[in-house]
This record gives C-alpha cells, structure tokens and sequence, in this order.
C-alpha cells in the first residue's frame, strides 16, 4: 500500500493553547479515512496544515512523499469548514469561475458541472445568485466545486453539516464512488454512523493527540464482543441495578450495554428476564459511537488525574 497523506511528530500552538500535540497518522492510497474527535480536538487546525493553509510549528507533513507546498495544495480537492462562496454571482456562473481557476479548459468544465448539478438534483439552481440559496444547497454546490476538476485527493471538512438525510445519503454514495475510482479521501465529522459505513481507516483526536488510530474493522475487533444490544417488553428498572457497565443508546425498549469488567453477558440476561420480556438480546462488536465515548472519556479521566497529582 502506497501513503498518500504521511502527517509525522507534527505540533501548533495558538498562543498558549496547543491545537495540536505531536500528531501522527498516515493515510493509504485509494482509502477513506475519517478524522473523529470532540470539538476544539485539533481536527479542523490539522486539516488547514495538510493543505498548507497554517504551518506546523514541528513535525513533517507529506503528500505523495513531497513535503506540503503551494504544489501539493494544488493535488488536493479542499472543502473547507467555512464556506467560500461568492453570495452574488449565479450558481453556474461561480462554479465555472472556479473550475476554471482549478485549470479546466471551458467545455470539460461546463460538461462536468452540468453532470455533477444534475447528480445533485440542483440543476434547477443553475441560475440562481448564490446568495438565496439554503444551507444544504450552497453546501451542495460547493460540494460540487471541491471535485469538479476531479483532483486525485479529496480532504473535506465537516461535509455532513447541513444536509438532510436524503442529500446526506447522496454524498456518502458520491464519496465512496470517488473512491472507487481510486482517489483518495480524507474527511473530519461527527457523525459516527457515516464513518461505519464508510471508512476504511479512523484517526481519533482528543485535546490536540491522536487517542486511537488504525484500520476500524481492526480496533472494533480489538475492543473485543463486549457490548449486549438488549431490546425488551417491560420494566427496563433491571438497567439501573446493572454494575460495572455503561449504558448507551437507552429508550423506553432498547438499551446498548458495554460491559467494563466481571460481569457476564449470561448475568445481564438473568436479571433482564426477571423484570422484562426479552425480544432481543445479542453480544455485539462495540458500535463506534461507544469506541468515541470509552476512549475520550477514559484520556479525559487520565488527564484529570495527571492534573491532580501534578
Ligand atoms: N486561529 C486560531 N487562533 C487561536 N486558537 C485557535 C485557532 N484555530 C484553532 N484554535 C484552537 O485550537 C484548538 C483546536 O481547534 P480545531 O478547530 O482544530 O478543533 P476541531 O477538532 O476542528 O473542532 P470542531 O469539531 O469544533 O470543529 C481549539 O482550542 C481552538 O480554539
């Protein structure tokens, strides 16, 4: 496997607070890879530096084996989290302008924003000023002008905020497409459901460091078969008499339940069938959303410790 995005030992500090904290990561060729992290983790700082928008106090950041640079930038399809478009010209009109300033020649550029505005079913919008667009439709179209000149590295910020689940499904569609046509893929988010479903590999930030990182099929196996999906009919009180567990996911009929040590899954049964009806129950990989919250909440704990002793 060839690396794509090789981040080494990389630091920055904003005055006295240290967005990012001896990071390292590397990302594959032809794979998806998803950044995670509470906000103000180092996610967005990190992003701006593989683009060489800010620069690493420390550390070395490569693409493709050259060192970031004006010409690396230029390899990359950034969607930055704040939105750059122009609020007054028309929604065709910028598109081309940006095209075209990415260097397609005028005809590919109009071919391939009429196919991605009709991918989007926003080619009604072709002539209307950017300004008096939605959230999600701007958010659509500058979508659209990260990847129309079809660049070999994708990086997008955050590109969930702001759709419905409709165009939420379309762009992880459209995503996992750009990667079968062998490009590679770098996205931040906090939705822990499209990086299941789509990603090849994680990086999990917390205060500015890499809390986990890896191939996710790989750390889901690692966390090991211990979390009971529970769904029943009844009084769900058994939940709270549970010890050594935590509890996520709860409703009036569901519970996920990751169990941290001693108690068997045969013992939760036991006391669930003594309050409830079970129509449900099934040891289970942890979802990633438990993995997010065992893993920052156990380097919060630590931390909170090392503070106290220092
Ligand atoms: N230009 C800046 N000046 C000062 N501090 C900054 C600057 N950019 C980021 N920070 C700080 O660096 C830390 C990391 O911020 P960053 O935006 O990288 O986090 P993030 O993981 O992308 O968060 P979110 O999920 O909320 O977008 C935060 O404490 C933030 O306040």
């Amino acid at each position: 496997m060839s690396v794509t995005i090789s981040v080494e030992g990389v630091s920055k500090s904003f005055g006295q607070t240290k967005a990012v904290d001896d990071v390292s990561f590397e990302v594959e060729k032809g794979r998806i890879f998803g950044l995670l992290g509470p906000n103000g983790a180092g996610k967005t700082t990190t992003i701006r530096m593989i683009n060489y928008i800010t620069l690493q106090d420390e550390g070395e950041i490569t693409i493709n084996g050259q060192q970031v640079s004006p010409k690396t930038q230029k390899m990359i399809g950034y969607m930055p989290e704040e939105r750059g478009l122009y609020k007054k010209m028309k929604v065709g009109e910028q598109l081309m302008y940006l095209a075209q300033l990415k260097g397609m020649n005028k005809n590919d550029a109009r071919e391939k924003i009429k196919y991605w505005l009709h991918r989007f079913n926003a080619y009604d919008w072709h002539s209307k000023v950017v300004g008096e667009l939605s959230k999600g439709m701007s958010q659509k179209i500058q979508f659209i002008a990260t990847i129309v000149h079809n660049p070999e590295i994708y990086i997008f910020d955050e590109p969930f905020s702001g759709l419905d689940p409709i165009n939420s499904e379309l762009l992880k569609e459209i995503i996992i497409e750009l990667k079968e046509q062998g490009s590679t893929i770098l996205f931040s988010t906090h939705r822990m459901e499209q990086v299941e479903q789509m990603c090849d590999d994680i990086c999990l930030f917390n205060n500015g460091k890499v809390v986990l990182t890896g191939n996710l099929r790989q750390i889901k196996k690692d966390f090991g078969k211990n979390t009971v999906l529970i769904e029943f009919q009844g009084d769900g009180g058994f939940l709270d008499e549970l010890d050594d567990v935590r509890i996520n996911n709860r409703s009036t009929n569901f519970a996920e339940i990751r169990i941290l040590n001693g108690l068997n899954s045969q013992e939760i049964l036991r006391k669930a069938m003594e309050k409830a009806e079970i129509h449900k129950f099934q040891l289970v990989e942890p979802s990633l959303n438990e993995i997010f919250i065992s893993t920052v909440g156990e380097d919060n704990i630590k931390k909170q410790q090392e503070a106290e002793l220092s």
